[in-house]
């Protein structure tokens, strides 16, 4: 995508929530998109997708050479669920609860390929529960939603998710509704399909641990845009942005061997209060002087292939706490 900017009404105003994000997926990879909440992450997804019925969206979405933001919502659909496929956050309200779940994944498969015979659907459907570890696929096609545990739900919506082969599939927080045991299922089973169907897939968190395991590369999300973007074995062992290093030093495991974590305090502004001109993260590093931010921060390319934003980077520093951990900053 590039220079993608979606922005909601509120009152009489339109307010960016996605702001000029320029971003490639490659085919047969994990871009993980990380941010706190209200980054924009969810808002960047469904604007991919194109399920966002009021936002305005400005800039470009390729694939396959056609520009997803400007294609007719009847074209759009007939790729969705066919090229793309998206996984959310809350299996139970994605599923029909009403509908067995055999006859979900074949309503997918039928939206796309609707001379496929009724004994061939069933079939597939069979195929596509045990690719996505279901025990007893017989017995799941015939149960409702209610009937499933919360992990075998959210491998039923990988199911629908994948049942037409997407070349593109996203997967928005795909983990955080479920119980720690379960979310390292999914997530595994999330990368072995990368590798089986070859798809560029988006993976959205808030969970850096989440990332280390599963990403090959990362962008770093901050009040609509993109702040850091590396591949992942760099931003673990150099990221550069305040940000990401904050987020970084939130992970346990990351910060065993200092003595206390190095977090930024404050939470993302709202859509309204959001400051729209020079580095966004500035109120949240007050301690980092002006003159080291750029009045319209751009993106730097520090190695290739990694990108910063904001010259603020290079004077960065975590100030000094007092052993009771750092609060530092205005929220
Ligand atoms: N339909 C909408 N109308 C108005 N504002 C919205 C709408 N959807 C999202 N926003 C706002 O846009 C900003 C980004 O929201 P978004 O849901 O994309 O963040 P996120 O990073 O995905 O967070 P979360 O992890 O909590 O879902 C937030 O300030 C949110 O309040």
């Amino acid at each position: 995508m590039e220079h993608l900017t979606t922005s909601f009404r509120i009152a009489d105003r339109y307010y960016a929530a996605v702001d000029d994000v320029t971003l490639t997926v490659r085919k047969n990879e994990i871009l993980a998109i990380v941010g706190e909440s209200g980054s924009g992450k969810s808002a960047l997804a469904f604007s991919i997708m194109g399920l966002h019925t009021r936002a305005k969206i400005e800039g470009h979405i390729y694939y396959k050479g056609q520009d997803l933001a400007h294609l007719p919502p009847s074209k759009l659909n007939k790729l969705r669920g066919k090229e793309m496929g998206m996984i959310f956050q809350d299996p139970l309200s994605a599923l029909n609860p009403l509908m067995i779940i055999g006859s979900q994944i074949e309503e997918a498969l039928l939206l796309h390929n609707d001379m496929l015979t009724a004994e061939r659907r069933k079939a597939k459907v069979l195929e596509l529960l045990d690719k996505v570890g279901i025990p007893r696929p017989e017995h799941t096609y015939q149960q409702y939603p209610h009937e499933l545990s919360g992990g075998m739900r959210q491998r039923v919506v990988i199911a629908i998710a994948i049942a037409n082969e997407p070349e593109l599939l996203i997967a928005d927080e795909p983990t955080t509704a479920l119980d720690v045991t379960i979310q390292l299922q999914i997530l595994e089973l999330i990368r072995k399909l990368k590798s089986d169907i070859g798809a560029g897939i988006i993976l959205i968190t808030h969970d850096l641990g989440v990332v280390a395991e599963m990403a090959d590369r990362v962008a770093v999300m901050y009040a609509g845009q993109i702040v850091e973007i590396a591949d992942i074995y760099t931003l673990i062992s150099n990221a550069q942005h305040p940000y990401t290093k904050s987020l970084l030093s939130s992970i346990p495991a990351a910060s065993a061997e200092k003595s206390r974590l190095h977090v930024i305090q404050g939470i993302v502004p709202s859509l309204q209060k959001l400051p729209r001109e020079g580095c966004r993260f500035r109120s949240r590093i007050p301690w980092i002087q002006e003159a080291a931010h750029e009045p319209v921060p751009a993106m730097h390319e520090v190695s290739p292939g990694h990108f910063v934003r904001c010259t603020c980077y290079r004077t960065f520093y975590f100030p000094k706490v007092d052993g009771k951990g750092a609060d530092y900053g205005a929220s």
